[in-house]
């Protein structure tokens, strides 16, 4: 037997590579030394070969250790000194409800080991304990308990793999969307995406994938304008030995390295003629024709694409495949602008700037309701990247915690002519040489703060590219975005 670390309860799944941990809980020392000796009779080699254990007299004690780390089993004694083995019971399922408890009880009390089965325990073994059924009993207890660990993982690896992209919103609109998806992902059927440039279309398409049936098989973006050109057909459908020049091996496309789960084709509206008809092949019979190749090789693919042009305008012009429009319209989600669903641009930027702050190290970020007032005022012609961008540039600016409508205004397009000295109403109310010195004012403040933005936040080469001193430069910064932001770089 050997110590180790064990499960880590707090993160589901976090699996160290430790010996199985048992936990007894039991006040007789007679008795411990009885469990002790079935356990080490009992053929544990399944579980991993080494197991260790912990004994705990009472359980306060028990909870105590539970909480300064993670065990594998629990056995214990229904009759305890304090706490009784049943409310112990209690207490770890609402800890660990896939911490496996067996309860230890004599013939007499058998009627409370089923209580505590009643409240999660497991199993119950009677004593005097008998190795051969401890051993049946435990390993039944931990297959179970792995079976429902394993699911928590995939819950748990999901959820932060969901949360970090995650798509959120507060609209009608928005609603409508989440239905969409759900509709989607009860099926295999084919979805169409379509929306403005940065609408969400991607964080859709994955969501989509992420909620299907095998999130865990591949999740292939195939963007129909990065192609390269006269390699497209086979990037797509791959290619056999001796294809083309080059080829000198075969070697699968990207939709056979997709097989098993989901193909996104972004922009297909970018997608050549000859290629749309190939396309809509595989779509029809699941089977991809690499280049050069006579066999066909069967594929089973969940296919999403999105595109922010007018396809049906396409299908009238015949830029576009009118049955592989509807081929690929099974399903079909329209993303409007932001501008057409303002509740949700709140809910968005909050969302932005607490996950960018805490990824740019400065946690805590948050705007103060006149910035939030401008960014829902604004249109966001580049909808969702657009406004990631501004929070984003106003996290990597940000000199204290709140980010106020002064700091995102710079940031919006537009900004920069006013604050290069075009009066506005506010200024053209004050005396000439007050409203001068204002507008120098915020013309520097912008003009420090794009240098800025410009150079990823290093000083020395904002400086370096104003032709300005670092040191006269830092004393701007000092002047017009607070002092702290001069001490970096
Ligand atoms: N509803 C939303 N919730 C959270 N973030 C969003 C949302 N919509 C857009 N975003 C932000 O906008 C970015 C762009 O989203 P995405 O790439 O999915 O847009 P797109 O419509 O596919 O754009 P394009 O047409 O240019 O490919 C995301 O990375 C995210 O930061």
């Amino acid at each position: 037997m050997s110590h180790g670390g064990v499960l880590d309860a707090k993160t589901p799944g976090k699996r160290s590579k430790a010996p199985f941990t048992i936990l007894i809980v039991e006040d007789s020392p007679t008795d411990i030394e009885l469990m002790l000796h079935a356990l080490e009779d009992a053929d544990l080699k399944p579980l991993g070969g080494d197991f260790e254990m912990e004994v705990r007299a009472n359980a306060e004690g028990a909870l105590q250790l539970l909480a300064e780390r993670s065990v594998d089993l629990v056995l214990t004694d229904m009759m305890l000194p304090g706490l009784s083995g049943l409310d112990l019971v209690g207490r770890i399922q609402a800890l660990d409800p896939n911490l496996p408890v067996l309860v230890v009880t004599r013939m007499n009390t058998v009627s409370q080991a089923v209580d505590a089965m009643r409240r999660g325990a497991f199993d119950y073994i009677v004593k005097p304990v008998n190795a051969a059924d401890l051993e049946m009993r435990l390993h039944r207890a931990i297959r179970i308990s792995e079976i429902l660990r394993r699911h928590a993982i995939y819950e748990h690896h999901d959820r932060q793999v969901y949360e970090s992209n995650s798509l959120v919103g507060g609209s009608r609109a928005f609603e409508q969307i989440i239905s969409r998806i759900r509709e989607a992902t009860q099926s295999r059927s084919t979805v169409l995406i379509t929306g403005e440039t940065g609408t969400g279309k991607g964080l859709i398409a994955r969501a989509i994938h992420q909620q299907s049936l095998q999130p865990d098989h591949p999740f292939q973006i195939i963007d129909c304008t990065t192609l390269p050109e006269g390699m497209m057909e086979s990037e797509l459908f791959g290619h056999v030995r001796g294809a083309f020049t080059g080829a000198i091996s075969d070697k699968p496309g990207l939709i056979e390295l997709a097989n098993g789960g989901t193909v996104f084709f972004d922009e297909i509206g970018e997608l050549p003629l000859p290629l749309q008809s190939k396309l809509l092949r595989v779509l029809e019979d699941n089977e991809v024709r690499p280049v050069g190749g006579t066999r066909v090789r069967t594929v089973n693919i969940r296919f999403i694409a999105a595109t922010n042009r007018d396809l049906e305008r396409r299908v009238r012009d015949g830029s576009f495949r009118k049955d592989l429009y509807y081929r690929l319209a099974v399903i079909s989600i329209a993303v409007l602008p932001l501008r057409e669903r303002r509740e949700d641009i709140p809910v968005i930027a909050r969302h932005l700037l607490t996950k960018l702050s805490r990824e740019m190290g400065k946690p805590g970020c948050h705007f103060d309701e006149r910035a939030m007032e401008a960014l829902v005022a604004y249109d966001w012609p580049g909808n969702g990247r657009e406004l990631r961008n501004v929070v984003e540039r106003a996290v990597l600016l940000a000199t204290n915690e709140t980010v106020r409508a002064s700091d995102i205004r710079g940031l919006l397009p537009g900004r920069e002519a006013d604050s290069a000295g075009i009066p506005d109403i506010g200024l053209t109310s004050l005396p000439y040489i007050e409203a001068k010195e204002r507008a120098i004012d915020q013309f520097t403040k912008a003009y420090l703060e794009a240098k800025l933005v410009q150079h990823g936040g290093v000083i020395t080469k904002a400086a370096e590219s104003s032709g300005i001193p670092r040191q006269h430069f830092s004393l701007l910064m000092k002047r017009f975005l607070g002092s702290d932001a001069a001490g970096e770089t």
